[in-house]
Parts: C-alpha cells; sequence; structure tokens
C-alpha cells in the first residue's frame, strides 16, 4: 500500500480538551449519538472508535473524551492526537481562561494541527460571563476555528461543526506523520461492551447507538503508560 494511501485509511484522532465541567463527554456523545445524556463518569479519559462519513466517504476517527483533571495525561494527549477540539463554557471565565492556555500551547507545541475551539452551553446567555467577540478573536490569533454550541439544546450545530472541522482535518491531513501512541507498542487497554457501556450511560430501553464500534476506557495506570509510550516517540 502506498504511504499516502495508509496514511489515509489510518484513524483521524481527535483529542477533546476543556476544563472540568464544561461538557467534553455531553459533546462528545451528543456527536456519536445524538443525544444529550446529563451526567457522565468523569474519572478517566474515554477512547471512543468509530467510522464515520466525512465528506462524503468512510473514514475511521478516534475521538479521545479527556479527563480534564489529570494533569500527567496532557503530555500524551497532545501527540496522540492529530486534531483538538478545545472547550469552554460561556458561563465559565476560568474554563475559557484554562482553554486560552491550550490554544497557547498548542500553538507552540502542536502549531501545525487543527483546532477548533468551541463555547459551549450557549443556551445559558444570561449567565454569560465570556463574550463571543473576545473568543473569536482569540480563536482568529490562533488561526482556529469557533463556534458557540449548546449541546444541551440541539445536536445540529454541534454535527454541523465537528462535520466540517473533520472534513477540514481529513483536506489538510498530509505528509506529517503524527504519533502513534495506541496504536504501535499500545498501553493494555479495557475493551468494553460499547453497546454496554452505552446502554448505562444512557438508558437500556433506547435505542442502540449507531456510529460507534468500540469504546476503550483509559483508566489512571493505562493513562500512564500511555504518558511514557507517547514519550518514547
Ligand atoms: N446548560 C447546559 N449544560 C450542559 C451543556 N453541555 C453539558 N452540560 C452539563 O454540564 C455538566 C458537565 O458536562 P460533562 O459533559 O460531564 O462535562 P466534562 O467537561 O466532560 O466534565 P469532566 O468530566 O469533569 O471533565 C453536566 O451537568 C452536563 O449536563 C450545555 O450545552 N448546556
Amino acid at each position: 500500500m502506498k504511504t499516502d494511501e495508509k496514511n489515509n485509511n489510518s484513524p483521524l484522532r481527535l483529542a477533546v480538551l476543556g476544563s472540568n465541567q464544561v461538557g467534553k463527554s455531553a459533546l462528545t456523545v451528543r456527536y456519536l449519538t445524538k443525544r444529550f445524556i446529563g451526567e457522565y463518569r468523569s474519572d478517566t479519559d474515554m477512547l471512543y472508535k468509530c467510522v464515520l462519513q466525512v465528506d462524503g466517504a468512510p473514514q475511521p476517527v478516534e475521538i479521545m473524551d479527556t479527563w480534564a483533571s489529570c494533569d500527567e495525561s496532557s503530555d500524551a494527549h497532545l501527540q496522540w492526537a492529530e486534531a483538538f477540539v478545545v472547550v469552554y463554557a460561556i458561563t465559565d471565565k476560568e474554563s475559557y481562561r484554562w482553554a486560552a492556555n491550550t490554544l497557547q500551547e498548542l500553538s507552540v507545541r502542536r502549531s501545525s494541527a487543527s483546532v477548533l475551539m468551541l463555547g459551549n452551553k450557549s443556551d445559558l446567555g444570561h449567565l454569560r460571563e465570556v463574550e463571543e467577540v473576545e473568543a473569536r478573536t482569540l480563536a482568529l490569533t490562533h488561526a482556529a476555528r469557533f463556534t458557540e454550541v449548546s449541546t444541551a439544546e440541539s445536536c445540529v450545530p454541534v454535527a454541523d461543526a465537528l462535520d466540517s472541522f473533520l472534513k477540514e482535518v481529513k483536506a489538510q491531513r498530509g505528509s506529517s506523520n503524527n504519533g502513534n501512541i495506541l496504536g504501535n507498542g499500545s498501553p493494555k487497554q479495557r475493551k468494553l461492551s460499547v453497546t454496554r457501556m452505552l446502554g448505562s450511560l444512557i438508558g437500556r430501553h433506547s435505542p442502540p447507538p449507531q456510529p460507534i464500534t468500540e469504546l476503550i476506557v483509559l483508566d489512571k495506570g493505562e493513562r500512564s503508560k500511555l504518558v511514557r509510550c507517547s514519550r518514547q516517540i
């Protein structure tokens, strides 16, 4: 297989970054299942493996819903992913500062990576602490895409934002060789039945989610191995 062909078929890796409680898990699950789930476990990274239609063709995609409190994993996330979704809540200035720092870090350490900045919880306009124009300007400074969404309110803007971002990332995928931590020399992963896992998230009687083929939960020990692996690259 030619190298280009191999690159195009390899999974497109997206890390969802953001501080606590900004809606990273809600956003990821909303995008993949169209459902809004109010509460999630929040003590681990979740890796979703799926095949999505990107720009009209099937594309393997891996989305890492990261756990913000695990500082030691941030290095690994930065190296593992090909593109980044940086989430903050428009109701939480501190989460915006966290996002701004992350954009800065990405500019330095992953300057060629595509970045989408999302201001979540736009349904809570009466509690707004971050002005849209300020965030949009910041994103522009870092050549990142930007939009505000309400994961809770509707799945369409979330789907539109992530669909077009994935399309852009796929288009920009070129000769650069991004790190491959989980693919090569991967740490031992706990693979769960996706149906069982999402069943516990969305309720037993809900219809099964469509696009996800595998969900991997990385616990503390496994995340440490991920960090060690990434540092060998
Ligand atoms: N009003 C509103 N609430 C939201 C929205 N998105 C998520 N939430 C709520 O925000 C809280 C946090 O959502 P999570 O998806 O668990 O956030 P997280 O960033 O994954 O949190 P950590 O796991 O702590 O990092 C939950 O109570 C969600 O129901 C939104 O668009 N609007």
